[in-house]
């Protein structure tokens, strides 16, 4: 076995943050389960944050900065006080690929690390603490408020990494995964570094990447719909379009063969909604820019919103075909 100083640094974080967004999702259930969910309006009344986001992003940014001091990480939450749950310096998870070659030496100050520690809070809170409460203990759904709970399933743990702006790696945790199977494992975590060598589920960990159904399926926002999102969408000419919570969430749709694209044309998303998400739909051959096809950058000081919108199309999906259906007056709407 090597020592843990000769792994590249890339790799170690990749595992650590894998190890680190399981721990955040049991957070996020323990929360959950409690039944109070102490929610706060953020910017508006679909902005919520509630103790399950600040207590996931307490655990991952205080274990990330335990393993990797100096690293910089930026998370959707300002800084909150209360119990930091930590995860130990030997929780790391085994990776099924290698660093690829032009990522080996990175030096920690080329990195910046994005942080959702609860991606889909919307439909988290529909889900109600007193439903989950009820139909989730001892991890099976009875039924009872079957409607709201399985907005759960929409609900991530994102943690994405970047390189001098670029998305390099991403991990996607799901915490409610499974909830409705008592047999099966409550969770799963979703990985991919950008570049790695093998074939389609050898290049994203977690998840065997499935081809998309014949037609054009389309995911969109469940909760931050829009005029211009609305014509952006209809302008695919879906055959299905699913209203779904979150960012990671959808991409997750389009990896596992239920979309084709995921069409977002607002300013409401942020890098911490993309940066995790774009990596791992990349590792597996998808495509993931704004509305108008640019790429979309991570850098430190680089704007929290992705104002021009977001567009992902599946692996094997012609992006620049979505491109261009994208009507000009949806376009011209979304400006930096
Ligand atoms: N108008 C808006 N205001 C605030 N956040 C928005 C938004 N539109 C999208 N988002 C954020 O983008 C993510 C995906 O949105 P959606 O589920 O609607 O597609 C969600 O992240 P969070 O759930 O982490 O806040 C959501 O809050
Ligand atoms: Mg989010």
């Amino acid at each position: 076995m090597m020592a843990a100083n000769t792994v590249p640094l890339l790799p170690r974080l990749v595992s650590s943050s894998v190890a680190i967004a399981n721990h955040a999702g049991k957070i996020i259930r323990d929360v959950l389960n409690k039944g109070d969910l102490q929610i706060v309006q953020k910017e508006h009344v679909k902005d919520l944050q509630t103790e399950a986001d600040r207590a996931a992003q307490r655990c991952i940014i205080g274990s990330l900065t335990k393993h990797f001091p100096g690293l910089i990480i930026i998370g959707e939450e300002e800084e909150s006080s209360g119990p930091v749950q930590l995860t130990e310096q030997s929780s790391v998870v085994p990776l099924k690929f290698t660093c690829p070659p032009h990522l080996a030496k990175l030096s920690q100050e080329q990195i910046v690390v994005w942080v959702d520690p609860l991606d889909g809070t919307s439909e988290f809170t529909e889900a109600t603490a007193a439903a989950a409460h009820k139909c989730l203990m001892g991890n099976h759904d009875t039924g009872c408020g079957a409607h709201s709970t399985s907005l759960l399933d929409h609900v991530t743990v994102l943690i994405g990494i970047a390189v001098d702006g670029k998305t390099v790696a991403g991990i996607i945790h799901q915490p409610y995964f499974n909830y409705k199977n008592k047999e099966k494992e409550l969770g799963r975590t979703i990985y991919g570094i950008i570049g790695s060598a093998g074939e389609n589920d050898g290049v994203v960990g977690g998840l065997l990447v499935k081809p998309p159904p014949t037609g054009c399926v389309v995911a969109t926002t469940r909760s931050h719909a829009s005029s211009t999102v609305n014509d952006a969408v209809s302008s695919c000419d879906p055959t299905e379009v699913l209203r779904v919570g979150g960012a990671g969430h959808k991409v997750l749709l389009l990896l596992d063969g239920s979309a084709h694209a995921y069409v977002f044309a607002s300013p409401g998303c942020k890098k911490w909604d993309t940066c995790a998400p774009q990596a791992v739909l990349e590792a597996a051959g998808g495509a993931l820019t704004d509305i108008k096809g640019d790429h979309i950058l991570y850098h430190r000081h680089v704007q929290h919103r992705n104002s021009e919108g977001v567009l992902a199309t599946a692996p094997g999906q012609d992006h620049a075909a979505y491109i261009r259906k994208i009507p000009a007056h949806v376009k011209e709407n979304l400006v930096k």
